[in-house]
């Protein structure tokens, strides 16, 4: 047998190097996802949140957070949409959950409604701020976006909660896609401002004479789902394409017949600029006096993306000074816009009132969307559209969902072993495997040994949402190591896990290993979770009920005197096993039970004479 160690991360629990594939899926803002449901899976990892305190309390709690596993019956889950959605929608969130739509809520209304719910679903028009986060914590759960832009929810905030935010990608992409067409029609023809013209009695053909589009060049500035469908559009129309997007792969654009170019040359180049990326804070009134400085005079600019791109005083300065000589806007900083607003009430301005999305098609497809991901999510799925959660593929988890039961036992074990004073501060998780290390992905089995190592001595909820950021909270370093088993079974992702505590004094000196760490390792055996190292000692003990560790001189009829404590107060013994150091030494006892013993037969445990120590822990 031969072992090779890798380090795997250190800081803070964050993603180590090894996981560059899962973090590269994670990091790309541009992927398109599957349509939900395609990758979900069920795991017991978003439970429901609670407030939170120091990792450092003394006495273990009783665990506090509901797993999807739990099997006492829940209420339906309660769900409140803020804004409309399309009835198909409403009918799928109806068959798993209590629905309450109030539309048109005011702020203050929202925040005191929001904690009596558990799924929160919102469009562009509310504003899912920190305060409102804060006021569901404790219930809510998930925030579905229906729609693609998410820039109206704190997703930090809403991460720091546990609340994990799933958004409705894909069912709008074309609808906007065509709402951009028609502004750029609209707009080189001067359709609406003829139109309304002539509505008011006014026969001007001479001054609505407009631009031709074929031969044209176009600049798109963001070449994702919306940018990419107005590029294969406005190739049918005869225009020359060209798109600026950093992170977009160049052969998905040639594919197209579009050219990737510099944010510059594209600025530059174009006669029309269409924008397509998404408001944050690097693209924050990128189009600015700079910027409109930069383009040829005359240019003409369609924006269905985010009014925030756009600075928006600047615009009316570049439409003023005709540099820009028309723009089509259906987005603006602040929707709606204020009455007396001189860019939409600018001559050469043709506006909506954001409907890029709003066709009827799109908005039965974006509520049935968003309706399956937040049910997903409340079952305790991770949707593939979670915005602030990683994606796990659904035959990972499936993989290794009995391991991530096993990774937050060993946590819960390795936490009740502290002794009361000391604050946990190294964690190590030593992960062995045959696997190549680029086919384990380990963010799942971390968040869960954080869960397990949280949860126990506070009432934080901690799920895969906020497990970094809590171990980051509390100062806990949790780093990784994966160690290479060539003789592990290959079939199996892992062979065992070890948490380890480092810098900690432990309430049961048995489990303290030859380094002066706490130490537990784990394996599944049978698809069972089971304890099979305890500090020196190696152990065989099924990790389900709860757990009674007794360190003992190793001597005939332990198992006996024990069994028949346990028994004449009625706590039924799942398993039990012993392992020593070496014959007639010390020993370790580890007693799996269905029941919680009493403070008095725990007693009579510990005065049997041969017993040096024992701890009884809950799992
Ligand atoms: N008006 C509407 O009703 C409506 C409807 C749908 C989408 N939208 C908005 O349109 C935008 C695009 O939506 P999508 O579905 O295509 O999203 P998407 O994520 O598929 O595409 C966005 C693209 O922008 C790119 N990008 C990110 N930063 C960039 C930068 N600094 N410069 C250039 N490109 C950058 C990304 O790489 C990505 O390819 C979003 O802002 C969305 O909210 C508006
Ligand atoms: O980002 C989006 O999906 C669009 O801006 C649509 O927003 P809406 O749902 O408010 O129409």
């Amino acid at each position: 047998m031969s072992t090779s160690r890798a380090l795997l991360s250190s800081p803070h629990g964050g993603a180590g190097p090894t996981f560059t594939r899962a973090r590269a899926r994670l990091a790309a803002p541009s992927i398109p996802f599957a349509r939900c449901g395609a990758l979900r899976a069920r795991t017991a990892i978003l439970s429901s949140p609670a407030a939170t305190v120091p990792v450092t309390s003394s006495e273990p709690k009783r665990r506090i957070s509901r797993s999807v596993s739990d099997s006492a019956p829940r209420a339906k889950p309660a769900v409140l949409v803020a804004e409309k959605l399309g009835e198909a929608g409403l009918d799928v969130l109806r068959q798993f959950a209590d629905v309450e739509c109030a539309y048109g809520m005011s702020p203050a209304e929202l925040l005191a409604k929001v904690a009596q719910f558990d799924a929160l679903v919102v469009r562009s028009g509310t504003k899912v701020t920190r305060e409102v986060l804060e006021a569901g914590r404790g219930r809510l759960r998930v925030v579905g976006r229906a729609g693609v832009g998410i820039d109206n929810v704190d997703l930090q905030a809403a991460t720091e909660a546990g609340c994990l935010v799933v958004n409705a990608p894909t069912a709008n992409t074309v609808a906007a896609a065509e709402h951009g067409i028609a502004l750029l029609a609209c707009m080189a023809r001067n359709v609406s401002q003829a139109d309304a013209a002539l509505k008011a009695g006014k026969w001007q053909r001479a001054k609505y004479v407009g631009v031709s589009l074929v031969g044209k060049t176009l600049a798109i500035m963001g070449f994702g789902k919306v940018g990419s469908e107005v590029a294969r559009r406005a190739k049918g129309l005869g225009m020359h394409v060209i798109a600026h997007d950093p992170y977009a792969p160049a052969d998905k654009a040639r594919a197209i017949g579009a050219e990737l170019v510099s944010f510059e040359e594209a600025i530059a180049k174009a006669d029309f600029i269409s924008l397509h990326m998404p408001l944050t804070p690097a693209t924050s009134k990128v189009f600015n006096d700079e910027s409109f400085g930069k383009m040829k005079t005359g240019v003409r600019i369609i924006n269905v993306a985010r009014g925030g791109v756009i600075d928006e005083d600047a615009l009316v300065r570049a439409l003023d000074s005709g540099k820009v000589a028309q723009a089509a806007l259906d987005v603006f900083t602040v929707e709606p816009p204020a009455k007396d607003s001189k860019l939409v009430l600018h001559e050469n301005v043709t506006v909506t009132p954001h409907l890029g999305a709003s066709t009827v098609e799109a908005q039965e497809g974006v509520a049935i969307e968003i309706a399956e991901a937040v049910g997903g999510a409340l079952r305790g799925e991770l949707a593939a559209t979670a915005v602030n959660a990683p994606m796990v593929p659904a035959e990972v988890l499936s993989e290794l969902a009995p391991y991530v039961s096993l990774a937050e036992k060993l946590g819960r074990l390795a936490v009740q072993l502290v002794a009361g004073e000391s604050g946990i501060k190294g964690v190590k998780v030593v992960y062995t495997s045959a696997r190549d290390p680029d086919d384990l992905d380990t963010r799942l089995l971390r968040a869960m040994v954080t869960k397990g190592i949280v949860e126990p001595v506070s009432s934080t909820f901690v799920n895969l949402v906020n497990a970094d950021y809590t171990a980051k909270q509390r100062g806990l370093r949790i780093a990784e190591e994966r160690v290479s088993h060539d003789n592990a079974a290959a079939e199996a992702p892992l062979e065992s896990i070890q948490v380890r505590l480092s810098h900690v004094q432990s309430k049961f000196a048995g489990a303290i290993s030859d380094g002066g760490d706490i130490v537990v390792v784990g394996r599944v055996k049978y698809g069972v979770p089971h304890l099979t190292v305890v500090g020196p000692y190696e152990v065989d003990v099924s990790l389900e009920g709860n757990l009674i560790l007794c360190r003992q001189i190793d001597q005939p009829g332990m198992i006996g005197k024990v069994g028949n404590i346990l028994g004449q107060r009625n706590v039924n013994v799942s398993f039990m096993s012993v392992g020593r150091t070496s014959r007639g030494k010390q020993a370790i006892m580890a007693i799996g039970v269905d029941e919680e013993p009493d403070k008095k037969t725990l007693e009579k445990i510990g005065a049997i004479p041969a017993v040096e120590e024992f701890v009884f822990l809950e799992l």
